[in-house]
């Protein structure tokens, strides 16, 4: 196991070397080495090569031939898209095509380092959107990134691979009247992605359960900070108890460091799109390719969705771009993520189910767009993980601040760490930022000892089952603000807490039906006062956690930065709300916007993902959730998209 921190020692190790012209110079060998590994790690471009075409270049000698036929056409090469085209292309009698609004995800430096990934969410390859003021959140509009690239938000994400409880999945099972949703049977498809590899610091967990063959790896941190072993102590010190496995068949319940994927990125891209799935004749993969309509036939009367218009968006805004058009014999799969599958998206008109004329009858007139078929669900139901950072100061100054430098010895810590990442694939750049997390329920008489709530407060149970948590708390080895684009001039540790059963829900909105217009998002954050409850005693479990003995050493109390957390300690309960109405944010998992459900329950997609009263149209991402789950949303992603692959291969 590796320990923080060893980058500190590098302070005395230059002194050292400065002390005579023999080291000065070995000082500057060492220098320059070291600047080489970190430039060629950071502009080595690992292509997926010309079997990928690039829509910018269509036209040239990569073009798709616009009379070509497909059997299967996916929208959006993110999570599920990749999962699915990569699994439908195995019966080789079958075409497919994915096209992916961004470009490579593992072309990118900021993608394959695992702790790298905030830089994306200012950049090209980010969606970068913002939520409607919050109303019940002091009316501040938050900061929404999404991925545009191939891999979609696994090729950005925390890579934590927690599934969600079982119980998650038998309750859409038993609203969907199909049990082939109930953890018994769905929990195949999560063995089918997962390649488990066993740690011997970790004997307890039952491999016989895990998957073994799958194209995602998923294991333990190799490089573990201190403060996620205290963070682990401390849990265990006020009474939440230590789990070998959070994705074991008795549930997510506990504290542990996160089973997740080692050392470098394992998206979707890089699962399931490696050169071997690429090279198939049978598979297309276009990048930087918008959708802008899916496009719909009448069959003997019935509205079926027979092909995709797309364009390269860049050249769309120069107004030299080109329309194009594949045409899907079969059916046509949306996988554009929980706000673009229902929606549109900047910055280019990509119009998918609103904008093509599927939606809500009243909503999709007020925007001039003729309607094909009403469905008044569509971008509706959205549900986000709501969450709360507390930041503390550092005792030890040995945080990974210097993972976004801000003096030059930061800069040489930086410079030392991607060395060694590069060398060796350790160090504080493989990890998650955040790897150590706990699952427990806020109405766990233990962990909320001493909590004075007050007589109007509500709790009702979301949770699927009493088995199952409504809240997860996770430790960084750093504080930061706004979703980290600000981080403290000093040393920080913090602490996170997010609502994993929110019961307040919001919509995704066109805002018009001009082209180049982002859909407006409102997760309607705290609407519901159970969920601001929940939060507030969320951040009360977090502070007992700070002021547990196993922390002592790390956090310091007496800080006087006013900008700090330590004050909360002892904070009425209405302060604490204050304080979640102030801070409450994303963190990041937004579903259920195309929700599979029954129809008159507000379902947009029926057990077998199908759009209802559409043929030849299916959705499958986050966006289907009929509940989003008490835990990670990537792996039902996956799991999703081997599901449906398998059925359709089944002729289902
Ligand atoms: C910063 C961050 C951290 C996260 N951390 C974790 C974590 O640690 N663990 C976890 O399990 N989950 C995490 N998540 C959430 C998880 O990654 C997502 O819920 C999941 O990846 C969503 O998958 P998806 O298939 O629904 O959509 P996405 O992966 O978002 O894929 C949608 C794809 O569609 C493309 N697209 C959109 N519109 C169009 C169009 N018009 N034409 C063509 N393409 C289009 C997009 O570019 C994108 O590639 C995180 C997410 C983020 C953003």
């Amino acid at each position: 196991m590796d320990h923080f921190p060893s980058p500190y020692r590098l302070e005395q190790l230059i002194s050292f070397l400065r002390t005579s012209p023999r080291r000065r110079s070995l000082l500057a060998t060492g220098t320059l080495a070291a600047l080489y590994i970190v430039l060629r790690h950071f502009w080595t471009r690992k292509q997926t090569g010309k079997l990928v075409t690039d829509l910018s270049e269509v036209g040239t000698q990569f073009g798709i031939d616009p009379r070509d036929e497909f059997d299967y056409i996916v929208v959006g090469g993110g999570t599920s898209g990749c999962a699915l085209a990569s699994r439908l292309s195995e019966d080789t009698s079958k075409r497919v095509l994915l096209l992916e609004a961004g470009g490579s995800g593992r072309a990118l430096a900021l993608s394959r380092t695992p702790s790298a990934y905030g830089g994306l969410f200012m950049s090209n390859h980010c969606f970068p959107l913002y939520s409607e003021p919050q109303v019940f959140a002091n009316g501040k509009k938050k900061f929404w990134p999404r991925a545009k690239m191939l891999g979609g938000c696994s090729s950005m994400n925390a890579s934590m691979a927690q599934y969600g409880a079982p119980e998650d999945y038998d309750e859409w099972g038993a609203f969907m009247k199909d049990e082939s949703w109930s953890w018994k049977n769905f929990r195949r498809y999560f063995n089918k992605f997962e390649k488990y590899v066993p740690d011997p610091r970790y004997p307890e967990v039952d491999t016989s359960v895990r998957g073994k063959h799958g194209p995602i790896r998923v294991g333990y941190f190799n490089f573990i900070t201190n403060s996620a072993k205290a963070f682990i102590d401390s849990c265990i010190e006020i009474g939440i108890p230590f789990t070998p496995d959070f994705n074991g068949p008795r549930g997510t319940m506990g504290v542990m460091t996160y089973v997740d994927q080692k050392r470098e990125r394992v998206s979707s891209e890089a699962a399931y799109l490696t050169p071997k799935v690429l090279a198939r004749k049978n598979l297309k993969v276009a990048i930087h390719a918008h959708i802008t309509r899916v496009l719909f036939d009448r069959d003997d009367g019935e509205l079926r969705a027979v092909g995709v218009e797309y364009a390269n968006t860049d050249l769309m805004l120069k107004q030299k771009g080109t329309v194009y058009r594949s045409r899907a014999r079969k059916e046509v799969i949306v996988s554009a993520g929980a706000i673009h599958s229902p929606h549109a998206s900047h910055p280019g008109r990509i119009d998918i189910l609103m904008l093509s004329g599927i939606g809500p009858r009243a909503h999709l007139e007020e925007h001039g767009i003729p309607v094909l078929h009403d469905l008044p669900s569509v971008g509706t139901n959205l549900v986000d993980h709501p969450s709360i950072d507390l930041n503390f100061k550092d005792k030890r100054n040995e945080s990974t601040r210097f993972l976004r430098p801000q003096t030059f010895m930061d800069g040489c810590r930086l410079m030392f760490a991607a060395v060694r990442y590069r060398l060796g694939f350790s160090g504080p750049l493989a990890m998650n930022l955040g790897e150590a997390a706990a699952f427990v329920r806020s109405d766990d008489p233990k962990l909320l000892a001493g909590y004075k709530s007050v007589s109007e407060s509500v709790w009702t149970d979301s949770t699927s089952s009493l088995n199952s948590p409504d809240l997860e708390l996770f430790v960084t080895n750093f504080g930061f603000l706004d979703l980290g684009r600000t981080w403290f001039d000093v040393h920080t540790r913090a602490l996170h807490c997010y609502l994993l059963r929110p019961t307040s829900r919001g919509e995704v909105r066109l805002k018009s039906n001009h082209p180049f217009d982002l859909p407006t998002v409102n997760p309607n954050y705290l609407k519901d006062s159970n969920d601001l409850e929940k939060l507030v005693r969320g951040v009360y479990i977090c502070l007992r956690i700070a002021r547990a003995r196993a922390f002592e050493p790390y956090l310091d109390h007496d800080s006087s930065r006013a900008d700090l957390d330590q004050g909360l300690i002892g904070k009425t309960h209405a302060e604490l709300v204050e304080l979640v109405r102030e801070r409450v944010q994303t963190v990041y998992h937004p579903s259920s916007t195309c929700r599979m459900a029954p129809e008159g329950e507000g379902g947009v997609v029926d057990a077998r993902l199908r759009v209802y009263g559409v043929k030849g149209l299916r959705v499958c991402d986050a966006s289907i959730f009929p509940w989003i789950v008490s835990g990670h949303p990537a792996a039902a992603c996956f799991a999703a998209a081997e599901k449906l692959a398998e059925e359709i291969k089944g002729g289902m």
